[in-house]
């Protein structure tokens, strides 16, 4: 074992980056070390991937940066799930329907419509009063936990070591024989020292989990200053994800009776077929998705003697969605990186 490679952060973007480092690099796993405060099967305010719906929705925004990521992580998901050993790994496909009270930008219409699987268009006599543009698809859906922790099984079989550590200045991620560090600290990167990225904020969501088994369906409304939405949970115990909100800057981790109730109403309004069964919660929970002013960081960071650094974090609600199409982009600018070295 050997630590060339570091990645900082355990989150779903340090192991679609750690995935990506070892299959694009051909690395020998075992170069490789995942360094992280918060591992999965952990839970915590500063640990977002876990508390994730989570799907693939019409979330991200619509510069072509992020729609290039969106589409990379669509269409090579089949692979990493048949790689991680099929739908028990906790990623599957369900059928979305996805609303939106305004016409969405033409640039991400035309993206997603080129690769999203069963895309149809909905006529207007099947669009609810007030809703302006409606489609209708087959979605990648994950059950976040169980997906973080055998993604984390799968690199360790193959020779990737996880030490949990926090850091205190990224400094601290070049271990004696280190020449690669990957930040991918989410919300982290707003504190770690020698990062200290003001540009990065919280966007608070709060979900409520029900067990549901008659709903195996996505349902999203997107409003001006809304976002609802009804997400299954693949190998889960039939558990439904209901949400939910986009508070920008808000920090707290905590949940409010008042926001519980606002989410019930909007979804079984949604989809009142929720409401065929007793509502069964399971849990109330809030997750700060790593937003950032001007989008996601991706770039190499001088750092001295020859070692390198790429940042990688910022994947704000789209973590899961396009964090492999960043994690494929961090390792371009290693790569890039690397060949400077070299001449
Ligand atoms: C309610 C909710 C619903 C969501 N739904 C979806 C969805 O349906 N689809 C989707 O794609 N996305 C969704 N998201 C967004 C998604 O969860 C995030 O984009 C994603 O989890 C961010 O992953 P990350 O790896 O960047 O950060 P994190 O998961 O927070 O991981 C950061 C890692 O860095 C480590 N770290 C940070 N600082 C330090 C330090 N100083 N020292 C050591 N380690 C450190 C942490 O311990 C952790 O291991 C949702 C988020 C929320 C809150």
């Amino acid at each position: 074992m050997s630590d060339k490679y570091v990645v900082v952060g355990a989150g779903i973007v340090g192991l679609y980056t750690t995935y990506s480092l070892i299959t694009r690099l051909h690395l020998n796993p075992a170069d490789v070390t995942v360094l992280a405060e918060y591992l999965p099967g952990d839970q915590s305010t500063f640990y977002t991937s876990p508390w994730a719906g989570g799907n693939f929705s019409c979330i991200s925004p619509d510069d072509p940066q992020t729609l290039k990521f969106d589409k990379f992580t669509y269409t090579n998901l089949a692979k990493l799930q048949k790689t991680l050993g099929g739908k028990e790994c906790g990623l599957d496909q369900r059928e979305s329907t996805e609303f939106w009270d305004y016409q969405p930008e033409a640039a991400k219409i035309k993206s997603l419509s080129s690769y999203l699987q069963d895309w149809k268009v909905l006529p207007k006599s099947e669009l609810p009063d007030g809703v302006a543009y409606g489609i209708n698809y087959t979605t990648w859906n994950f059950n976040c936990p169980n997906f973080l922790a055998n993604f984390k099984k799968f690199l360790e079989s193959k020779g990737v070591t996880f030490h949990r550590q926090k850091l205190t200045h990224i400094s601290q991620a070049y271990l004696p024989t280190t020449k690669v560090v990957l930040n991918c600290t989410g919300i982290g990167a707003h504190d770690l020292g020698g990062v200290q990225d003001g540009k990065v904020y919280p966007t608070r969501g709060q979900v409520v989990v029900i067990k549901a088994p008659h709903i195996k369906v996505n349902k999203v409304r997107w409003g001006r200053d809304y976002a609802t939405y009804i997400i299954p949970r693949p190998e889960s115990g039939d558990q439904l994800v209901l949400g939910g909100y986009l508070q920008k800057d808000n920090w707290t981790g905590d949940t409010f009776g008042h926001e519980t109730e606002d989410i019930l109403r909007r979804t079984t309004e949604l989809l009142p077929e929720i409401l065929d069964r007793p509502l069964d919660i399971v849990r109330i929970a809030a997750g700060l998705r790593p937003s950032r002013h001007g989008g996601v960081r991706i770039e190499a960071e001088k750092v001295e003697d020859g070692k390198i650094l790429v940042h990688n974090y910022g994947a704000s609600g789209y973590g899961y969605q396009a964090g492999f199409g960043m994690a494929n982009e961090a390792i371009d600018v290693l790569i890039r990186e690397l060949n400077k070295a070299k001449l």
